[in-house]
């Protein structure tokens, strides 16, 4: 069985003599294979046929036609039922053919972007898999991102070397942000002879990965690249969530119970927390939810104001009064519209080297607001706000338990994919299975946080905090 695939021409999905058949209303989001641009490349027999590990049966090996649905959720009466075609992607994992010859493999691993917990991990898998599953013994590290390939002389990995690595918060390889040259990058992985890429990265990233691997389809190139998404954010589109992604929440309520803490322990006690989300959510919002200490979450997606009717400040007030005490969360990205810029910063946005908005301090903006406020309103009274920004706290740690597995296997599944011969792919999971998304679906994807679903219905009743929808009598600024 097949699927109608998303470019009508080639077999790029049928790698390992699939025939095609159409599933009406699916449309599976075809990859690209080595082959297609580069016909009569050799192949041979998955190596994992011998492992002592695997002893493979005949469903081990994954076939072209075994996808995931993105969509699991159906409505049988049909009433509510989509006219658009329900997106399939290719299942990951070992195929029984593959394309490269291990004792020919050149690989490189690079990581860019900001840290997140687990980066370690997937390096280490990756060593750990393409030297025990496949044979691969020229396994390199590049250093400091992509400005590494074209600055550093890679560096040897080899799986005694990386077998603490899982231990480790941050990237023993290092990362930068910027340095993006597509020429300097590409002419460097041909110098050195690479054929397979590993890039562990955020949407950033992903956005380069486009860009080099139609530079390397361009010149012809026996290179495959694939993605392993990475971010603290969870802002990658399409996949369940990136890993490091649980381990930050839960350090993320570290934070929250200390300003808890604080707060019930003062008259009119407010605890602040500002928490990593450049324009999502996702951290707060999950955090708020598992915490429940939370009164009110402030996200890049909602538009929020200070005075007047339906407004912040009322809310604390009747928090305060009612319980004494109140806990605030606010995203990095959230309110960057309304705090006021001063000089140079009315005019233009100041950017990090990759070009990601640099933000100003919306925490410390909100707690010299609140308190100026107060003092305004009730000068009689006392407030005690305490401000936590635990900034890096939350993503320079390992990963946890969970995020640990969720790494191995990516890093796995990833190397099926490139040995089996697919390039410009992403791994991750959709719907708990790991599957293959092509990088550019990936690159343009974004996940926000849908304020229309049940969660955001949920954050609200968990909080009670206001909407924030103006009411006409209002008079907040
Ligand atoms: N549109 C783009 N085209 C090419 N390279 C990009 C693009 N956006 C970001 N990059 C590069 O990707 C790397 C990581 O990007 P960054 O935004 O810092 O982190 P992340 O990948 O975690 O989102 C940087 O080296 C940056 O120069
Ligand atoms: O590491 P930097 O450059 O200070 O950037 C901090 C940013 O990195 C993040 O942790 C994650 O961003 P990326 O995953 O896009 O790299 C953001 O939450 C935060 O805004
Ligand atoms: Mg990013």
């Amino acid at each position: 069985m097949a699927f109608a695939t998303s470019n009508s021409g080639g077999d790029a999905n049928n790698h390992g003599g699939e025939t095609n058949l159409t599933v009406p209303n699916v449309k599976l989001q075809s990859l690209t294979h080595l082959t297609d641009y580069m016909p009569g490349l050799k192949t041979q027999p998955n190596p994992l046929d011998n492992s002592p590990f695997f002893h493979p049966i005949s469903e081990f090996y994954i076939s072209s036609s075994d996808v995931i649905m993105s969509n699991v959720i159906h409505d049988l009466s049909g009433e509510f039922s989509s006219p658009r075609p329900h997106l399939a992607y290719h299942r990951a994992g070992p195929r029984k053919t593959i394309y490269f010859d291990p004792g020919q493999v050149r690989a490189a691993i690079v990581t860019c972007g900001g840290l997140c917990p687990g980066m370690n991990t997937v390096i280490r898998e990756l060593v750990v898999g393409l030297w025990e599953q496949y044979g691969v013994r020229e396994i390199y590290g590049i250093r400091a991102g992509y400005r590494g390939f074209y600055s550093f002389e890679p560096l040897k990995l080899t799986p005694k070397m990386v077998h603490n690595w899982h231990k480790k918060g941050g990237t023993v390889l290092e990362t930068s942000r910027g340095g993006f040259d597509l020429q300097q990058i590409v002419d460097s992985i041909q110098h050195h002879a690479f054929n397979q890429l590993y890039i562990i990265g955020g949407d950033g990233t992903m956005r380069g990965m486009v860009k080099i691997c139609e530079e390397i389809k361009k010149r012809k190139l026996n290179i495959a690249v694939a993605g392993l998404p990475k971010t603290v954010d969870n802002d990658v589109g399409i996949i369940d969530r990136s890993f490091g992604f649980q381990t930050a929440v839960e350090m993320a309520q570290q934070a929250i119970s200390a300003a808890h803490t604080e707060a019930e322990s003062a008259v009119n006690g407010v605890g602040l927390v500002k928490l990593m989300g450049r324009s999502t959510g996702h951290i707060v919002l999950h955090a708020t939810l598992s915490s429940r200490d939370v009164d009110c979450c402030l996200i890049p997606e909602i538009d929020f104001y200070l005075e007047g009717k339906g407004g912040l400040f009322e809310f604390v007030e009747s928090r305060l009064k009612n319980i004494g005490h109140v806990v605030l969360v606010v995203a990095e990205g959230a309110g960057q519209d309304v705090i006021p810029k001063t000089g140079d910063q009315s005019h233009v946005q100041e950017k990090d080297e990759s070009g990601n908005p640099v933000f100003l301090d919306v925490g410390g903006w909100l707690k010299t607001e609140l308190k100026n406020w107060w003092k305004r309103e009730h000068p009689e009274e006392l407030i005690t706000i305490k401000y936590i920004d635990p900034t890096y706290m939350i993503r320079a740690v390992p990963a946890n338990a969970t995020d640990n597995l969720y790494c191995t296997l990516i890093a796995h599944s990833t190397i099926h994919g490139a040995m089996a011969g697919y390039t410009g792919f992403v791994c991750g999971p959709i719907n708990g299975n790991y599957g293959y998304i092509p990088v550019d679906e990936v690159a343009q994807a974004k996940n926000r946080v849908d304020v229309k679903n049940h969660k955001w219905a949920w954050v609200r009743s968990v909080t009670n905090q206001p909407d924030f929808v103006r009411c006409s009598d209002s008079t907040g600024k």
